[in-house]
């Protein structure tokens, strides 16, 4: 710990206890523990030092993630690490790579959609490192409409082999990360065909490079998509583009979980549903999810702290410059965010629950949740991660200019997180499935039939199209209930309104368009409605530790009042408030922030980042943040002359002529 802590008078003024509130955070004692330690050996290792990693090009970045991720895996064999502590070193570690494909993606693709002997023969391959693999589905021409992928894997029964092709340009594969220079393998998503018939897509393992030198197989091209936003950023990752020309792969090297290409030739479909070939990315939704608190959770740490340690203007009476914490401006913007990332934390527990409950269900051939696990996925992964990268902008703003230095760690936060907005689905097109699946309960509705899980409050339409709120004082909106009921009001009140207008459409699928930009609303206002159900369920729980439940309680009716003061509009237009309970909303927000306000502090250490995985001068543990700045400035290799290179060409002609100009005047 720092030797003079600048925020000590800040962290003594928190009303709760901070260890508890570690393990609230972290979901156990256990994982307070491993993460601890885990986050310790990173950041003691000088190979995975990462403050020059904004200052190297795109081939030493590269070249620096291969070292990284080579040192990283030899740690964990060393260490005998368990597959909890290597997934948490590899957070740690702190950079995009092909190891996240290799293990985010490939390994639960095989796990998910091969089967038991395709498992028993690849996946030990995968485990020891002995193949590296990708996930190779999005083309040049489609990533979004996953049933317009053109590649095409077709099946010749004289040789008992699938013939993998690139059709056209298009058809390329186009994205995938690990691709461009590092996996020898990669599963790929073509058409299949057979007898002459298009099958539609399916996965299939198909060898890239050379396990001797690590050249591309022939018929194979391939190589890196090029530079990405930002420096350092997501350019460690080789995003790659790659072409098929007649490439022969065994018929077993189909995944065949799901459906099967015989001998013969005949297509077999297993009695599943043909969704669960999107299992791979239900999986990394519900991961990306977990990620947006992590990453929210970054940016806010940082921010607080520096907004605790920075000061300006003066009191009226001469005295010292304000903390810009205390500004009402600097809390209203930044304690929500705050709330969020705490939000996102636990919703994002609940998610894992959940897909861990579907996966059960699917294993035992009970398909009853699979609607569910997509919708919450889908809608989820998109709320999170538009809120998080939004936020982690918003954090950058409040710190100022220096938040616009790479030193302060948030512009390559932003830039390295940004993406999640698109990749794993497009953020709309996703929000776009939730409201299909809202119309089609809604419309469901009128026969009787009950929705359940996150739908179930839409059974109670009778009640909630007509309720009105009873809140009559600011304090009212501390009552779970009375937010609970108006949130639930308003998402069902916006899905009835977007199904009364489809219905007046010529048909479903031109309303649906039509009002496409409503839907995207009413979805928004649906998965809000589970974050906040999700805390206020966690909040309700038993929770030790002096003061933990309080502050969480607080943070709950943070993000939930703050998110209705934001969409007042929705509450307002479908009537579920009036204007004057949405004031009192507003009234009572303010009181909870200068309740947040001397818990701010302590409420982000409880995030247990080391100085290193934060990697930023501005959000230091100890605070002492201009020093820091200062020799950070140093460090820039532009510094590393007096005189700057170019001085001779450009810059000495330049003033020489201007001089030799005055001296005729
Ligand atoms: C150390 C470990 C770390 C782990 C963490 C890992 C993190 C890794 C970091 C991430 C790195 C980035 C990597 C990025 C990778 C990628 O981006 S991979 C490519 C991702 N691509 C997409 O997400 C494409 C998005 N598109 C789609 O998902 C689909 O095309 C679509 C939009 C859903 C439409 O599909 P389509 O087949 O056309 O279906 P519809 O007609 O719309 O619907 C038919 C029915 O199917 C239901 N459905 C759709 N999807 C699912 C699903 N996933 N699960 C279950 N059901 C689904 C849909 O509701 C319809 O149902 P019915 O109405 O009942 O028929
Ligand atoms: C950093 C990064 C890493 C990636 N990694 C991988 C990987 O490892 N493997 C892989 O296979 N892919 C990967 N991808 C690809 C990624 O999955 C796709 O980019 C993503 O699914 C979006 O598809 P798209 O690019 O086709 O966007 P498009 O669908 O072309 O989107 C363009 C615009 O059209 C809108 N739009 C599209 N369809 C609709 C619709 N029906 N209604 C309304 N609006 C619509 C979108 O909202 C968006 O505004 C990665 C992408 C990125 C950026």
């Amino acid at each position: 710990m720092a030797e003079v802590d600048h925020l000590a008078a800040e962290r003594a003024t928190a009303r709760f206890d901070v260890e508890e509130m570690k393990v609230a955070w972290a979901g156990s004692r256990h994982a307070v523990h491993v993460a601890d330690r885990m986050a310790r050996l990173v950041a003691s290792d000088p190979v995975f030092r990462k403050d020059n990693r904004t200052m190297l090009s795109r081939k030493e970045l590269f070249k620096d993630t291969l070292r990284k991720a080579a040192h990283a895996w030899k740690r964990i064999v060393e260490l005998r690490l368990t597959e909890e502590e290597a997934d948490l070193l590899r957070q740690y570690v702190d950079q995009p790579g092909y190891v996240d494909l290799h293990w985010g993606m490939f390994v639960p693709a095989i796990k998910g959609q091969g089967t038991e002997e395709q498992q028993h023969k690849w996946l030990p391959l995968a485990y020891k490192f002995q193949i590296i693999g990708c996930y190779a589905q999005t083309e040049l021409g489609h990533g979004s409409n996953v049933q317009g992928l053109e590649t095409t894997a077709t099946f010749d029964p004289k040789t008992d082999e699938f013939v993998i092709h690139s059709p056209t340009l298009t058809s390329s594969k186009w994205w995938p990360g690990g691709l461009g220079k590092a996996s020898t393998h990669a599963v790929v998503y073509a058409r299949l065909i057979t007898e002459g018939k298009d099958y539609g897509i399916h996965g299939f393992i198909v060898q890239l490079r050379s396990l001797e030198d690590h050249s591309p197989l022939p018929g194979v091209t391939l190589g890196d998509i090029g530079g990405k936003f930002g420096s350092g950023a997501y350019n460690s990752m080789d995003n790659g583009v790659l072409r098929f020309d007649h490439v022969r792969i065994p018929r077993d090297q189909m995944l065949m979980r799901l459906s099967q290409v015989t001998r013969e030739g005949k297509y077999v479909h297993s009695n599943v549903p043909k969704q669960l070939l999107y299992g791979t990315m239900v999986y990394v939704r519900q991961s990306i999810v977990a990620d947006a608190s992590k990453a929210l959770s970054r940016a806010v740490c940082i921010a607080v702290r520096y907004s605790a340690v920075r000061k300006q203007f003066g009191s009226q009476d001469g005295g010292p410059e304000t903390q810009v914490l205390n500004y009402k401006t600097q809390q209203s913007r930044l304690f929500p965010l705050l709330a969020s990332a705490y939000a996102f934390r636990f919703v994002g527990d609940w998610l894992n629950w959940l897909y861990t409950d579907v996966t059960q269900k699917l294993e035992a051939k009970d398909f009853s949740t699979l609607q569910e696990a997509h919708a919450c996925t889908a809608g989820l992964k998109a709320v999170t991660t538009s809120v998080t990268a939004d936020a982690i902008e918003e954090c950058r703003k409040l710190c100022g200019g220096h938040g616009y230095l790479n030193s302060s760690g948030l512009p390559e936060l932003f830039a390295v997180y940004v993406p999640a907005c698109t990749y794993e689905g497009d953020n709309v097109v996703l929000l776009l499935q939730v409201a299909r699946i809202l119309m089609k309960t809604v419309s469901q509705l009128a026969s009787g039939k009950q929705p359940v899980g996150t739908m179930a409050y839409m059974g109670k339409v009778q009640y909630l199209m007509q309720c009105k709120s009873a809140v009559s004082s600011a304090e009212d909106w501390l009552n779970p209930d009375a937010i609970q009921e108006a949130f639930e009001a308003r998402a069902l009140r916006m899905a009835v309104n977007c199904a009364q207008n489809i219905s007046q459409a010529a048909s479903q699928e031109e309303g649906f368009y039509e009002r496409s930009p409503d839907l995207l609303e009413a979805a928004v206002a649906h998965i809000q409605l589970i974050i906040v159900t999700k805390f206020i369920e966690k909040v309700h729980q038993e929770i030790p530790g002096h003061g933990v439940k309080e502050q969480l309680q607080a943070l709950c009716n943070v993000y939930a009042l703050y998110i209705l003061h934001k969409h007042l509009g929705d509450f307002l237009a479908t009537g579920c408030i009036t204007p004057r309970q949405g004031a009192l909303a507003n009234e009572q927000l303010g009181k909870l922030y200068a309740q947040v306000r001397p818990n701010a502090v302590a409420l982000v250490d409880a995030f247990n980042y080391t100085d290193h995985y934060l990697g930023s001068v501005l959000g230091r543990y100890d605070g002492d943040v201009y020093p820091a700045l200062y020799e950070e400035a140093w460090k820039d290799p532009l510094n590393e002359t007096v005189v700057p290179e170019g001085y001779h060409e450009y810059l000495r002609p330049l003033i020489k002529q201007q001089q030799l100009k005055l001296s005729r005047l």
